[in-house]
């Protein structure tokens, strides 16, 4: 059985069973994606080949499926002594959560945590779940030194977390973006009527000894226009409700289709139209570079005067200071704020002390209900990440569905295993700035999801030459930074479209290679590989066919086809106690040129491979590890 020495923590069992062959006719192999150095997000994948018959290619593909059980962990000695993730959360998550997390994981809960407590613990832990209270900066991410691999945001807005550098250190970030929907609807209802009604204003009367009647005479809802400014999930169930209650409901949403406003009774209008026209204004769109400070002086002296607005998405999409001052001038009638840009805000904030404005501490989402099905949905979404899991709920990797994802296991392999070959074939001096995978498939154009693949293969590259690891959250990002320009191509084949993939080729074009055979006839290094009995195979190095399993270590010699040149180089290995796996020979003609294909366990010694450079019909050889 191979290592399970994957950093990839926890991954999902996927498991290819069936009749397969395995290429060296063990009985029973496990192959895991990587057996050194940090594996982050990626899924580990387990593949299990137990007959040695070579069936045909479309029989011996084997459809992996994702099990539950978990099976691998970061590291087969820590499996071993069964030991846990350890998960930190920052803030308060209902028992639920906790519970769902406790099943898994060794849980932390230090709530309060100093910016500088907070970088110390980072990096004893696997996963950080925060709310909207913790700043999780770039400061946290290099404090974790490469351990962090999910954050966690039990919530919707991830505003507070800096994706950019969390995608830099590749780690995860998931959010649990469904369960406080209803809540955060019905507080900015609450928040419209008791506004509407002055409900907080003449309780705290009340309560001071006073009976002002006259002073606390509001306004009606019905029969008034409501601009929701974000129609998403929240903006659409406030417009459901305030339909209910009999206003006209106006929408401003650049991205929302208008159909789906039209079902819900509100017609989609521009900014400009939503401000100017509306009697109430509620605000549900995210904070992000565009939205920051949209509500400025500008905009409030658009708005109808008296115009009352409602603030639970985020404070920082309000210039505040202009907010007062359109309080100040009557503008704006009253305001109804849930959130503030700064959180706690000032004690002495004119906005928080103005006597037109209610105020809620960030309540949205604070429900019974809401606070337990968010604590489940984001336990349930770390958890998953951790084993391995692409999580549907990722806020900066692609969304690879599970069955995608399953299909794809032993190419995910092979892509990973070609680009390792192919950087090692690079002479050193060269700098690589181009790569082009070409997919050959018998599947439609649209048909194949390639980001997992192009994925390994960066990470193949990559991960050989330099102290970079990489995985399907920063691939891209890590490529980018590098220099490195992955173009892909596919070529759609006569084929079985069961399967998604027929070859994988992967060239690097504009550089020496230390092996020279493995140069195309166009002058870039070109290896071939495809999947064969749910193992990856090499099929093609430079302009020669060949058909080597891609485990342990290979060699590569270029020679002069003649009898007994498998034997002597067998040989030379043979007395340094290497075993040889898997070897193949493919040739231009009989007794020309040939390359040698050889899979060996153990890593010879330099003084075996000088023996093997000085065979006389050997041209020339290379040595990789896999
Ligand atoms: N106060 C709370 O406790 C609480 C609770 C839940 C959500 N929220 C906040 O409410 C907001 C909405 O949450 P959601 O779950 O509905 O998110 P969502 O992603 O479902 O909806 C946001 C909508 O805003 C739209 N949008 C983006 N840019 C816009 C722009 N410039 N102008 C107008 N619309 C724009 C998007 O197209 C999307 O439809 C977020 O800021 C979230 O953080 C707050
Ligand atoms: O974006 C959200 O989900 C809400 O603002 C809730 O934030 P909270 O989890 O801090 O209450």
């Amino acid at each position: 059985m191979a290592s399970a020495s994957a950093n990839s923590l926890f991954a999902p069992s996927l498991t290819s069973s069936s009749p397969s062959s395995s290429i060296n006719s063990s009985t029973t192999k496990l192959v895991f994606l990587r057996s050194s150095a940090a594996y982050s997000s990626f899924p580990s994948i387990k593949l299990i080949s137990s007959s040695s018959s070579r069936t045909p290619f479309v029989a011996r593909v084997v459809k992996a499926t994702v099990s539950p059980e978990i099976t691998v962990s970061k590291d087969a000695d820590l499996q071993a002594k069964g030991t846990k993730p350890t998960i930190l959360v920052a803030e308060k998550l209902s028992d639920a959560g906790l519970e769902v997390l406790k099943g898994f994981a060794e849980v932390e809960c230090a709530y309060n945590l100093s910016p500088e407590e907070l970088r110390s613990k980072i990096s004893q832990v696997d996963a950080l779940i925060v709310r909207s209270g913790t700043k999780v900066t770039r400061e946290v991410f290099e404090a974790a030194q490469g351990r962090l691999k999910v954050v966690g945001r039990a919530g919707v807005g991830i505003d507070n977390v800096d994706l950019p550098a969390a995608t830099e250190f590749g780690c995860l970030v998931v959010n649990a973006p469904t369960a406080n929907t209803v809540a955060a609807a019905e507080h900015g209802i609450a928040l419209l009527a008791s506004m509407a009604r002055n409900v907080a204003q003449s309780d705290a009367s009340m309560k001071a000894g006073k009976w002002q009647r006259n002073k606390y005479v509001g306004v009606s809802l019905v029969g008034k226009t409501l601009a929701v400014m974000g129609f998403g999930k929240v903006g659409s169930e406030v417009a459901r409700r305030a339909k209910g209650l009999g206003m006209h409901i106006i929408a401003h949403d650049p991205y929302a289709p208008a159909d789906r406003a039209r079902a819900l009774g509100a017609e989609l209008v521009s900014f400009d139209e939503a401000i100017k026209t509306a009697d109430f204004i509620s605000l549900h769109m995210p904070l992000t570079p565009s939205t920051s400070k949209v509500f400025n002086d500008e905009a409030f002296a658009k708005m109808k005067k008296g115009v009352r607005i409602i603030n639970v998405a985020r404070g920082g999409v309000i210039d505040e200071e202009a907010l007062v001052r359109a309080l100040d001038n009557g503008t704006v009638a009253q305001a109804a704020l849930d959130v503030f840009t700064e959180e706690p805000p000032p004690k002495d904030s004119r906005l928080v002390q103005h006597e037109n404005v209610t105020c809620t501490p960030h309540l949205g989402a604070s429900t019974a209900e809401a606070q337990e099905g968010v604590a489940i949905e984001i336990a349930e979404a770390v958890l998953g990440a951790l084993k391995g899991e692409l999580a549907a709920t990722a806020v900066n990797a692609p969304m690879v569905p599970a069955e995608v994802l399953s299909e794809l296991a032993p190419y995910v392999l092979l892509a990973e295993k070609l680009g390792r070959l192919a950087v090692q074939l690079v002479a050193g001096g060269s700098g690589i700035k181009g790569v082009k995978v070409v997919y050959m498939s018998s599947r439609n154009q649209d048909d194949l999801d390639t980001r997992l693949l192009r994925a390994m293969i960066t990470k193949g590259i990559i991960e050989p030459i330099s102290s970079s690891f990489v995985n399907l959250v920063n691939a891209d990002f890590v490529a980018k930074q590098r220099g490195l320009r992955i173009a892909e191509e596919r070529v759609v084949i006569d084929g079985s479209p069961e399967f998604p993939l027929e070859s994988v080729q992967v060239q690097i074009a504009n550089v020496k290679s230390k092996f020279a055979s493995a140069l195309s006839e166009s002058g870039e290094i070109r290896v071939e590989g495809r999947v064969k009995d749910g193992m990856p195979h090499l099929t093609r190095v430079g302009s020669f066919s060949v058909d080597v399993s891609l485990e342990g270590n290979l060699i590569l010699c270029k020679q002069t086809d003649q009898p007994g040149m498998i034997g002597r180089v067998g040989n030379i290995l043979a007395e340094q106690n290497v075993n040889v796996n898997f070897m193949s020979v493919g040739r231009t003609a009989p007794r020309k040129q040939a390359i040698m294909a050889i899979g060996v366990d153990e890593e010879p010694n330099k003084d075996s491979l000088k023996k093997i450079g000085e065979v006389p019909a050997v041209d020339e050889f290379v040595f990789l590890k896999l």
